[in-house]
């Protein structure tokens, strides 16, 4: 069976769901957090320097079982990438808190990873997939060690056994947030079922939905630094707020300065894959070294990227932002083309990504500049006004024989959300409703019937799916 991102979705061992569970402790439940486009400031994001970013209505959800007390394993099923691993909850180096290490509360801010507690999950991350080749086996070993890591951190030995299953409509690798969208889901399923998280609810308070907002960001911070090194954290405060956010963390001491872009505007854009893939810390650690080798003329760069992105924060809030205007697109197209510039000089494009921006350049309908961490991943393009229509099918013939994918997206959506429990009623008024088990997500097998069967609701109502939400 062939999932999305080309991988095939693995079936449940027959004793997982034969088994009755006489005693659930909790119902199945779901959450969901979106990927994101960087609009502006990648790469200067790391050093201190603003970045302006957007949710996108791709997602991932994730469908969690809690097993009677007979169990004692946790099981990661994460089909997109091949991977199914258990662990038995005894065995876990629990005691690593007790002896050597204080087990952070659910409520700290952590910013680094304590290395007495990797050190003690080593022996659990090596033995995931040992016989798949290296590259496979890393993709494995980094979403396991942010689960791992946040499990030990949030979770008592005594916690129930579960199923986990992760499922993503993103693509892995490609500079669209996946790794924060799934460590935001992490983050909030392992604080609902520790019972620290309060709502989702319509008539929440703000300072209430900020306080929840921010304890499921600061945990999947801490599972993107199991994934990536050294995050700036844009990409999962934006997973975790959603709409669109100025964000800045000059201390990494203290929380992020993340400023919600008020109205983000439809722009006309174009998003797509080169299907190069490559890794997000690779890249970032590129960009440090060059750092580190050319201080001044790099940081002059990143500074270059912190004005272009203020002045385009600037230009997009200003009342008079109109994006149908040829002025407005056009001022916006420039500041692209300029960050996109900066960041080839920063030694972070791919020919891949070249050759997007000048297939566009030559049919002369817009401005690209490559969005996450580049060296292959996805390019965004800002159509001008009043595109050919002829112009854009060509292009987009184009892209598709040269082996690229289009994504067709909406920007600005909401961020984390939970399905509690995982039952929709689809519209309808019947009692009792559908109820997403475990199987029935697994059989999705591609975007589109995860979609249809427990997606948020972009196309179908679906109230049942709950987000914390800003007045
Ligand atoms: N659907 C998924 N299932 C399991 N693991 C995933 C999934 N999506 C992402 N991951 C984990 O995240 C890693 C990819 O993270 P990476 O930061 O390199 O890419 P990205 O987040 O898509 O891009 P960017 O950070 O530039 O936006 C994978 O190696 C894997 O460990
Ligand atoms: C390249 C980068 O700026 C964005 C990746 O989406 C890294 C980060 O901010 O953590």
């Amino acid at each position: 069976m062939n999932g999305i991102n080309g991988s095939r979705a693995l079936p449940v061992r027959p004793h997982d769901h034969e088994r009755k569970y006489s005693t659930p402790m909790a119902p199945p439940f779901m959450v969901s957090a979106p990927g994101k486009v960087i609009v502006f400031g990648e790469h200067a994001v790391v050093h201190g320097k603003a970045a302006m970013a957007a949710a996108i209505s791709l997602r991932s959800y994730l469908h969690v079982t809690t097993l009677s007390k007979s169990h004692r394993t946790i099981r990661l099923v994460f089909p997109d990438i091949g991977l199914d691993h258990s662990w038995d909850i005894d065995d876990l180096p629990w005691e690593v808190f007790t002896k050597i290490s204080r087990k952070p509360r659910y409520y700290d801010l952590v910013t680094s990873l304590d290395e007495k507690l990797v050190q003690a999950m080593q022996p659990f991350i090596e033995e995931v997939s040992p016989s798949e080749p290296p590259e496979k086996r890393k993709i494995h070993q980094s979403a396991a060690s942010s689960f791992l890591y946040l499990f030990l951190c949030l979770q008592q030995p005594s916690t129930a056994a579960a199923i986990w299953v992760l499922r993503s409509t993103l693509p892995i690798g490609a500079g669209l947030g996946s790794s924060a969208s799934i460590c935001v889901c992490m983050s909030a399923a392992l604080l609902k079922q520790i019972h620290v998280l309060s709502g989702p609810h319509h008539d929440q308070p703000d300072e209430e939905v900020e306080m929840q907002l921010e304890r499921i960001n600061r945990w999947a911070f801490v599972g993107e630094l199991c994934i990536h090194g050294n995050p700036s954290g844009v990409d999962n405060t934006v997973s975790t707020r959603g709409k669109a956010v100025l964000f800045k963390r000059v201390d990494y001491t203290k929380p992020p300065q993340a400023t919600p872009v008020k109205d983000f505007p439809e722009l006309p854009l174009l998003l797509v894959n080169t299907k190069q893939p490559r890794s997000t810390a690779t890249e970032v650690a590129k960009v440090g070294l060059l750092k580190k080798k050319y201080p001044d003329v790099t940081e002059k760069t990143l500074d270059s990227i912190d004005q272009v992105t203020m002045s385009a924060y600037k230009l997009i809030t200003s009342p008079n932002f109109n994006p149908k205007s040829d002025t407005n697109i056009e001022h916006l197209g420039d500041l692209f083309q300029m960050n996109h510039g900066m960041l080839v000089s920063l030694g972070v494009s791919h020919p891949k990504l070249e050759h997007i921006r000048e297939m566009v350049d030559y049919a002369g309908i817009g401005w690209t500049k490559l969005t996450g961490a580049g060296g292959g991943g996805c390019a965004i393009t800002l159509l001008k006004t009043h595109v050919n229509r002829e112009a854009l099918e060509n292009l987009q013939d184009k892209f598709e024989s040269a082996g690229f994918e289009e994504y067709k997206t909406t920007l600005g959506g909401d961020g984390v959300g939970i399905l509690y429990p995982a039952v929709l009623r689809n519209g309808t008024n019947e009692k009792g409703g559908e109820e997403i088990n475990l199987q029935k997500f697994l059989n999705a097998k591609t975007a589109d019937d995860i979609e249809k069967l427990a997606g948020v609701g972009v196309r179908e109502k679906r109230p049942e799916w709950k987000f914390w939400r800003l007045t």
